[in-house]
């Protein structure tokens, strides 16, 4: 099987996480302790010792894209200038060496501005108590900051506070077009005309919201697809801003459930190819493995000709090859969309993605969110429909017969095989691209994922230890929200 990774390959184990929750059923962790040393923040001894073990055992966590990518980028520099490879591009070059040079300011800066943050103590808050705190807690950011992000990517262009207060019109409530966890994201139109969203981070604590800022800038900056966010730059005056391309549909939740908005089955197909396109090229389509964490409707957002993008890698990962997956000890990325293995064990790998898109196809399906108002599971629901291959009641009413049914029950089948509980029996999001396209068969694709598996992955030796079966999956996904979400 082309998909199943080697079993022996050892996984990356994660730091633990205290994770906490929020109004939008999303778990997050607080600031993990590789990235808290990476800022050389003043702590005690104890702490420290702590902080290192976690280093050591780390792989790249949760929170450490931005280090994992510096170290990398470090040796992948060292090893460019031994090598004359052609694969290395001039501007890859470029990137590289910029990336050197900020990690050597950014170590630098850190060190300085720093020193006043809260103690360690803090990291155990959650992002639920933290964000009763908003807006109290803007970090004064440290100039080099600002020196060392625009060697990120010259590109970039960094924006002082009264640009953006011009453009947001003072960062006018009229103008907030979206609010997730950590942030509120503004309108703007900058001084070229030119239309963008801003998002300011404003919710937890400053290492939190460093890390945040941080690690997503350490993804976009190494990501280039038609179905990714793009980034226009950032402004660290005044908090910390992140400035993107607008996308003038909002986010595919916006538009999938309003009730006064129907989209039409081809802009739903469109969504669900494009988002595919997208998540394979995250996966197998750069020099890293990169796993996104926390699809979702809400971070899908869509362009001028509703082309997706996927957005928000606040939570995104990197896997280095030699890792089967890696495994977290807290919870997060958001209610609805966790597939089985990540519940029992922590365990992230790409399959977790294909979860997660199996559950976006399902709310393409049925125009049902993953979670609705009383908590209830979308997957929970649908799961026995899909089963009985009863796609007549999975289909959104609101579609009535306006719809290609072929194409339906290709991503019925598609949404199926994503949600399957064993993730060694889920399909690779490529795999789901040539089927979208039309350029492999659904039955083939099916009948290949029914086959008996030969090679197992790590996650599959342990839900069959544990006897771990549908009924269980869906009964330990409403006792977790159940739990967390304290009903
Ligand atoms: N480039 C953009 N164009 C238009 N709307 C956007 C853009 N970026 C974000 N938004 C809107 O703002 C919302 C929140 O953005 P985002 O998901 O990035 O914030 P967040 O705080 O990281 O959320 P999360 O809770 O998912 O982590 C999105 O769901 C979307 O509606």
């Amino acid at each position: 099987m082309e998909d199943v990774r080697e079993p022996s390959a050892s996984p990356c184990v994660g730091s633990g996480n205290i994770g906490g929750e929020n109004a939008e059923g999303k778990v997050h962790p607080v600031a993990d302790g590789e990235h808290l040393s990476s800022l050389s923040v003043s702590i005690s001894a104890e702490d420290s010792a702590t902080l290192n073990m976690e280093e050591r055992k780390e792989g790249p966590s949760p929170r450490g894209v931005l280090e994992g990518c510096l170290r990398s980028v470090e040796s992948e520099t060292a090893s460019s200038k031994a090598s004359t490879s052609d694969s290395e591009t001039p501007s890859n070059t470029r990137s590289a060496s910029n990336w050197h040079r900020f990690s050597q300011l950014f170590k630098k800066g850190s060190a300085m501005g720093l020193q006043t943050l809260p103690s360690l103590g803090i990291r155990k808050l959650s992002r639920s108590k933290s964000r009763r705190a908003r807006g109290s807690m803007i970090p004064a950011l440290y100039p080099s900051l600002d020196a060392g992000l625009c060697l990120m990517k010259p590109s970039w262009k960094a924006f002082s506070l009264s640009e953006l207060e011009t453009a947001t019109d003072n960062f006018s409530h009229k103008n907030l077009i979206g609010e997730g966890g950590y942030a509120e994201v503004y309108k703007g139109q900058l001084q070229d005309g030119q239309f963008v969203a801003i998002k300011r981070i404003i919710r937890g604590t400053p290492e939190e919201m460093t890390v945040d800022f941080l690690s997503e800038l350490g993804i976009i900056v190494h990501i280039d697809h038609p179905n990714t966010a793009k980034l226009v730059g950032y402004g660290v005056e005044g908090g910390m801003h992140l400035v993107l391309y607008l996308s003038p549909h909002g986010s595919l939740a916006s538009l999938l459930y309003s009730p006064e908005k129907k989209l039409e089955w081809e802009i739903r197909y469109k969504i669900a190819l494009g988002t595919a396109e997208g998540l394979g090229y995250l996966h197998e389509g750069g020099q890293r493995r990169i796993i996104h964490r926390d699809i979702k409707a809400s971070n899908i957002l869509l362009k001028e000709d509703f082309e997706p993008q996927i957005s928000d890698f606040g939570l995104a990962k990197w896997l280095p090859e030699q890792c089967t997956h890696h495994i977290v000890s807290g919870f997060e990325g958001t209610f609805g969309y966790l597939p089985p293995e990540y519940f029992l064990h922590g365990i992230v790998d790409e399959k977790t993605d294909v979860y997660a898109y199996g559950v976006l196809l399902l709310e393409l399906i049925t125009g049902r969110p993953a979670l609705d108002s009383s908590q209830k599971s979308l997957v929970m629901w649908a799961k026995p429909l899909l089963i009985n291959n009863s796609i007549d009641e999975l289909v959104d009413p609101r579609l009535a017969d306006a719809y290609d049914s072929e194409q339906m029950n290709i991503v019925a089948t598609v949404s199926s095989l994503c949600l399957h509980q064993s993730s060694v029996q889920r399909p690779r999001m490529n795999q789901v691209v040539q089927v979208l396209k039309g350029r492999e068969d659904i039955s083939t694709l099916g009948k290949r994922y029914q086959k008996p598996i030969l090679q197992r992955t790590y996650s599959e030796e342990l839900l069959d230890a544990e006897e771990y079966n549908s009924t269980k999956h869906l009964n330990d996904l409403s006792r977790h929200m159940e739990i967390l979400l304290e009903i």
